[in-house]
């Protein structure tokens, strides 16, 4: 199989990755976004087969069982996450690199299965106060849910240490000229595609 390069952006809900997902995405062509499988309800301003693959628990399930996925995790509770095979080969295949917009979990397996040529960043803030803002000026999710995931932050915190950069996230545009330059320097290498 031809081989591109991966990068993955975990961190906290709220931290930025689907910003800076999307602005990687619109500044580096050959970037391709893994689409995930997701049992969650599609927001409104998303779009089945381009944000996630929105499915049913139980199609969830049977391709657990068909052993479809590279990982899966039940990120929130009664909502599953998971990244598919084919996402990956398919980009591979175009001799293009790969982006992981996933869970600390989801990352570090992702990284711990693609050892070489695989660039992990976790992105942050410097505490819960921020991520709460955020994730209320975001409105997508009521109280008891944002709390979930701020609670989740607490955690993931703790494997920070475990990815390759650690990008503070305050001032977006400073983040995004940082962002950009890592990404770029590690998938400008010619000999990416074997
Ligand atoms: N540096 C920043 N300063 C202020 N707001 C930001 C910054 N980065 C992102 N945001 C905003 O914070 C909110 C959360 O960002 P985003 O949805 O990208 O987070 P996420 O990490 O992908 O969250 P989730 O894991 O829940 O999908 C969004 O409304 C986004 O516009
Ligand atoms: N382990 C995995 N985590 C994933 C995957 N796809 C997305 N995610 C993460 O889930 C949360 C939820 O995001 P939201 O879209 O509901 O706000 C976020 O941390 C994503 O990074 C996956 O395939 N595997």
């Amino acid at each position: 199989m031809k081989k591109g390069k991966i990068i993955i952006l975990s961190g906290p809900s709220g931290s930025g990755k689907t910003t800076i997902s999307q602005y990687l995405l619109s500044k580096i062509p050959k970037l391709k976004l893994s689409i995930s499988c997701t049992t969650r309800t599609i927001r409104n301003n998303e779009k089945n087969g381009k944000d996630y693959y929105f499915i049913s628990t139980n199609k969830f399930f049977s391709k657990i069982e068909k052993n479809h996925f590279l990982e899966w995790e039940e990120v929130y509770p009664n909502i599953y996450y998971g990244t598919l095979k084919n996402e990956i080969s398919k980009i591979w295949n175009k001799c293009q690199h790969v982006l992981f917009d996933v869970d600390v979990k989801g990352g570090l397996s992702l990284k711990k299965k693609y050892p070489y040529d695989t660039l992990s960043i976790f992105i942050m803030v410097n505490s819960l106060k921020i991520l709460k803002k955020r994730l209320f000026l975001r409105n997508y999710e009521n109280l008891s849910q944002i709390n979930i995931r701020l609670n989740k932050a607490k955690m993931e915190w703790e494997y920070a240490r475990l990815f390759d950069i650690r990008l503070l996230n305050l001032n977006l545009d400073q983040t995004k000229k940082k962002v950009i330059k890592l990404v770029y320097n590690f998938t400008k290498n010619k000999s990416y595609c074997i």
